[in-house]
């Protein structure tokens, strides 16, 4: 791009008059691609146009130029009166190779990158090597600041390759080494996928990957704090995540409650350390009604999406005021930093094959309709477990809704509970209606999530739904 000189040889922050004109060549193909994107939040609703707020030349881009160039640029997306910011890294070729065509967003038709192929860096690995050596080395490029947590190796000269999960974020591994997490919905503030894990780790929890080196931009002018932007953490070889393991045991007609005991122990492990490490308080009167009251708005907008939650409303209705009755009857109930999602997907079970194996739990982000203030907040460790509960009735559910398999998930639930007790040293069965009360409101959540995600998903939590609302599971 001609407005960046030959002199500079990485990261430059593009001056402002570049970046009009940039994002006005590429917003038509932008505007394309990105409701496309698995990770697009905004799906079903209009995208109105994009507003750029940061660009930053991490490989310099000249069009005609045989070797490839890469952007950061985080851009606005406006859907009525919402906003979303989101990460993009571009690569900007004059000849894009057969293997990244699939990543194509377009070729612009004026503008500094005229006729070049702009594409999704991430499955580039001649581009997503630049992240790990910028990583490596920490400072600021343009808008960007890298950053390295002191006293941890990273090698150079990993081979990266994306990671083909289905994901709201997309992720790079290096060399089976490290994995780098890159967040593609941002927000000002720190994200808690970073805040817990490194709290964790530096207060010597095992049962996180440690993050060794992340990059944030700069806080925006409406301020908030810096934006988190990606993560670099040792990637966990040979691991598989507990939905996977869990599956296999039931097909296979395996118990499964060994795992699940050590599950437990590991979120308790885990709960135990957040507590120690971060923020903690209580929760009483005013502050419970809230979040009954916060559990019945959820019920009504799921509702609202899901008519035929409808019928089971009043019951539930019924199961949140619980938490009412518990303020009125004076109860405190502790509240803490906790996962926010934990479900047999977010842990990972390594060094199963040689007999033994422990869990590491993994994405802290919370829910991903969550605000950023709202994942933040304290909560009680009560909802973790419950998400984790519900996790073995969906496994259980999805090969069949049998005997043997609401068995199946009765015991693992049970072993789990017990893990988590013994760890703990709490008796989860003195809180069971809040529990309860908790495993409710997952299942509302679940069916809103399934609702708009994936359709054909929606009978597990509703069979719940009808449970918990007191009719036949
Ligand atoms: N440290 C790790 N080691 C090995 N695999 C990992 C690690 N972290 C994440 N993964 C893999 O990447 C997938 C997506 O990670 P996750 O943090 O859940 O991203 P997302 O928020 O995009 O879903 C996980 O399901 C897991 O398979
Ligand atoms: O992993 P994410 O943070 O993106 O979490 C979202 O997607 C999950 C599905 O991938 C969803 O989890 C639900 O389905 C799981 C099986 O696929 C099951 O184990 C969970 O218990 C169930 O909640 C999660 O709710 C959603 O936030």
């Amino acid at each position: 791009m001609t407005v960046i000189p030959d002199s500079v040889p990485l990261g430059v922050a593009l001056p402002e008059t570049a970046d009009s004109t940039l994002l006005s060549s590429l917003s038509s193909l932008l505007t394309r691609w990105l409701p496309n994107q698995r990770w697009f939040a905004g799906k079903g609703r209009p995208l109105d146009g994009l507003t750029l707020a940061a660009a930053t030349e991490l490989l310099p881009c000249r069009p005609g130029s045989a070797t490839p160039g890469l952007l950061h640029l985080l851009v606005t997306a406006h859907q009525g009166r919402d906003t979303d910011c989101y990460q993009l890294l571009l690569g900007v070729r004059a000849v894009l190779p057969p293997a990244l065509v699939p990543a194509l967003i377009g070729r612009p038709e004026t503008g500094p990158l005229r006729g070049c192929a702009v594409y999704d860096a991430v499955p580039d690995p001649r581009l997503t090597a630049v992240l790990l050596e910028r990583l490596r080395a920490p400072g600021r490029l343009g808008a960007l600041r890298f950053l390295r947590e002191a006293g941890t190796a990273i090698g150079s000269g990993l081979s990266p390759r994306p990671l083909n999960a289905e994901q709201s974020n997309s992720s790079v591994v290096y060399g089976d080494a490290f994995i780098l997490k890159l967040f593609r919905r941002v927000a000002p503030g720190s994200n808690p996928d970073l805040e817990l894990p490194l709290a964790l780790a530096r207060a010597g929890c095992r049962e996180v990957p440690a993050p060794a080196a992340w990059f944030e931009s700069a806080e925006p002018p409406s301020g908030g704090g810096p934006l988190t932007l990606g993560i670099l953490q040792p990637y966990l070889t040979g691991s598989s995540d507990g939905w996977q393991l869990a599956l296999r045991a039931l097909a296979d007609g395996e118990s499964f409650e060994g795992p699940a005991h050590a599950l437990g122990r590991a979120t308790a492990y885990v709960h135990t350390a957040l507590a120690r490490t971060l923020p903690t308080d209580v929760l009483a009167g005013g502050e419970l009604a809230a979040l009954a009251e916060e559990m019945t708005e959820r019920l009504d907008r799921a509702t609202e999406a899901v008519p035929e939650l409808d019928r089971y409303r009043p019951a539930l209705r019924d199961a949140f005021r619980a938490v009412v009755d518990m303020a009125r009857a004076g109860h405190q109930v502790p509240v803490q930093r906790i996962h926010g999602d934990l479900h047999l997907g977010q842990v990972l079970r390594t060094g199963a094959s040689a007999g033994g194996g422990s869990w590491a739990l993994i994405d802290f982000e919370g829910e991903p309709a969550k605000s950023l203030a709202e994942r933040r907040t304290p909560q009680p460790v009560l909802r973790d477990v419950a998400g984790m509960l519900r996790s073995f009735d969906y496994a259980a559910h999805s090969r069949g809704a049998t005997a043997a398999s609401r068995a199946w998930a009765r015991a693992n639930r049970r072993a789990y509970r017990a893990g988590y007790e013994e760890a703990a040293g709490t008796e989860l069965r003195a809180q069971a209606a809040l529990l309860r009360v908790f495993e409710t409101d997952k299942a509302v959540y679940e069916v809103l999530y399934e609702a708009r995600h994936r359709p054909s998903w929606l009978p597990i939590p509703m069979a719940a739904v009808r449970r918990l609302a007191g009719g036949p599971g």
